[in-house]
């Protein structure tokens, strides 16, 4: 599992651990982390040119020592201020000291820049003086950025104006929730994390991995029949949008439940038959609703009198009752796309894209329900446990009817006995897993992220 705090968080326990080891102990360590990070992705750090846009607080002493280490192994350093009068006085001296020097431009050409302007005491947007440096950032070199890409929010990954866009971010004594959630992720690149022995809480936000995943999927034993399994209901799919069915039925099968039961038009039950045979037709016991996937407007009140988890997608989600959706006596799991969600938020699409931490929060609380909040960052809370950030994907999903699939997948989960989040977060790291492996670097079709569901479930169990 990969965890990340909150800067709250992590300031709190970096205080406690500061107060029992000499001054500059935690600082040290992070730069050390540092300058190791980047001396790995210079070919040589004998020559190399690197530049350090450096900050007024901590984060720029982080860039300054991690400098003065790299210009003692013989590297021409050059540390450029955002504020001249402002720079981390012991690592000023500490650069100066080994033979680096500072400018008041950012030189035309470098092999590595390091991005030391800010870090979790970063707040809005970057101020013209950090954005002027940020824009003059070389182009070509290797953009390593200290803690986190400065103009990123640590906190939630939202991202006001300028920001760097770093090739590697060296992060210091957690992974912060903003390293994982688009935008901030998409400008983080590849994370490292740098221990400097913080010891850390419960977390506010995780990502599941390979083994997290195994450990959830359901698996049938020697007892196991198609009704112990679980069976799941579609109600999806109109004469309009009868391929929704199709895909959800698509998703369901793939999702570990032993049956999958299709309720609808006659003639969309058809077209599903003719697609899989395997199929049950008309209404009869499940353990899992889904509910919405080109649906239309009309049956999904009865689905959700049924004391069993119901996923709500899609056509479903429209003039949902908060009221109602709390009444319910079994799970809820709600997953909508940014536009679906700003509906039922009664705000701008712009704004969840912006602030999807928030937004996918707001719902959970809202209504009651486990959320999954789609798109470029996937993300799954259920108003209580830490929010569950989904680390697999591809842009390439952004196609028609992969949602689909998806709602069929998680639902089958559902049914197969999961609670909301971990069916949710499971759904989504398997998708993303399939697309990534239909994809490969092409377009994508919705059934072809269906076709490759089985590939990633095996991929996730093999060790
Ligand atoms: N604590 C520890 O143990 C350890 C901490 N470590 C390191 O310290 C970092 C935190 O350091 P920090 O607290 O000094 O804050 P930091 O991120 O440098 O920024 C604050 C400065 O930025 C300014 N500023 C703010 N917003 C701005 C904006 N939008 N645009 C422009 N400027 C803006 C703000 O200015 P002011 O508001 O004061 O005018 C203030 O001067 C942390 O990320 C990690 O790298 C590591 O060494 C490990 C041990
Ligand atoms: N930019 C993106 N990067 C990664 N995944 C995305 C992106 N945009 C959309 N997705 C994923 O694609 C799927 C689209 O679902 P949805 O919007 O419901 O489409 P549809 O209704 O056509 O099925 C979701 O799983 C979503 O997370
Ligand atoms: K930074």
């Amino acid at each position: 599992m990969r965890t990340a705090y909150s800067v709250e968080t992590v300031r709190a326990a970096e205080r406690e651990l500061m107060a029992r080891l000499p001054e500059g102990t935690l600082m040290r360590r992070a730069a050390a982390g540092l300058a190791a990070s980047c001396a790995g992705l210079l070919r040589r750090v004998y020559g190399a040119r690197i530049v350090l846009l450096v900050g007024p607080g901590d984060n720029g002493g982080d860039a300054l020592y991690a400098g003065a280490r790299l210009a003692r192994r013989g590297a021409g350093v050059t540390a450029v201020p955002m504020d001249p009068g402002r720079m981390h006085p012991g690592g000023l001296a500490a650069l100066l000291g080994a033979g680096g020097r500072v400018a008041s431009a950012v030189p035309g050409r470098a092999d590595l820049v390091v991005d030391g302007l800010l870090g979790i005491g970063g707040r809005g947007g970057l101020r013209p003086a950090a954005a002027a440096l940020v824009e003059r950032i070389p182009p070509g070199a290797v953009v390593v950025a200290a803690d986190l890409p400065s103009g990123v929010d640590a906190d939630t990954g939202e991202v006001v104006g300028a920001a760097v866009r770093a090739d590697v971010t060296v992060t210091f004594g957690a992974y912060k929730p903003g390293l994982l959630i688009d935008p901030g992720a998409s400008r983080a690149g590849a994370v490292r994390l740098v221990d400097i022995g913080l010891t850390l809480p419960a977390p506010d936000a995780q990502a599941l991995q390979h083994a997290d995943v195994a450990g959830l999927l359901p698996e049938p034993g020697a007892a196991s029949d198609k009704y112990r399994r679980g069976v799941v209901g579609i109600v999806a799919g109109s004469a309009r949008y009868p391929g929704a069915a199709v895909l959800a039925v698509a998703g369901a099968l793939r999702g570990g439940a032993g049956a999958v039961r299709y309720v609808g038009p006659a003639a969309v039950g058809e077209a599903v038959l003719a697609r899989y045979p395997e199929t049950l037709i008309g209404r009869g016991r499940v353990q899992a609703w889904v509910v919405g996937p080109g649906l239309g407007d009309e049956r999904r009140a009865q689905v959700l009198e049924d004391p069993v988890p119901v996923l709500v997608d899609a056509d479903g989600l429209r003039g949902l009752d908060p009221q109602a959706l709390r009444a319910r006596t079994a799970p809820t799991l709600l997953t909508p796309h940014a536009g679906e969600a700003a509906a039922l938020l009664g705000v701008g699409r712009e704004e969840v894209e912006a602030g999807r931490l928030a937004s996918v929060r707001a719902l959970a609380q809202r209504y009651g329900a486990t959320v999954l909040l789609k798109g470029s960052t996937t993300l799954v809370c259920d108003g209580t446990a830490p929010v569950r950030v989904n680390p697999t994907g591809t842009p390439w999903l952004a196609t028609a009817g992969s949602g689909d699939v998806l709602s069929g997948l998680a639902g089958s989960l559902l049914a197969a006995g999961l609670s909301g989040p971990d069916a949710a977060s499971v759904a989504a790291y398997l998708h993303g897993l399939a697309a990534r492996r239909a994809a490969s670097g092409a377009p994508l079709h919705a059934h072809e992220v269906a076709e490759a569901l089985p590939a990633a479930w095996r991929d996730v169990r093999t060790p």
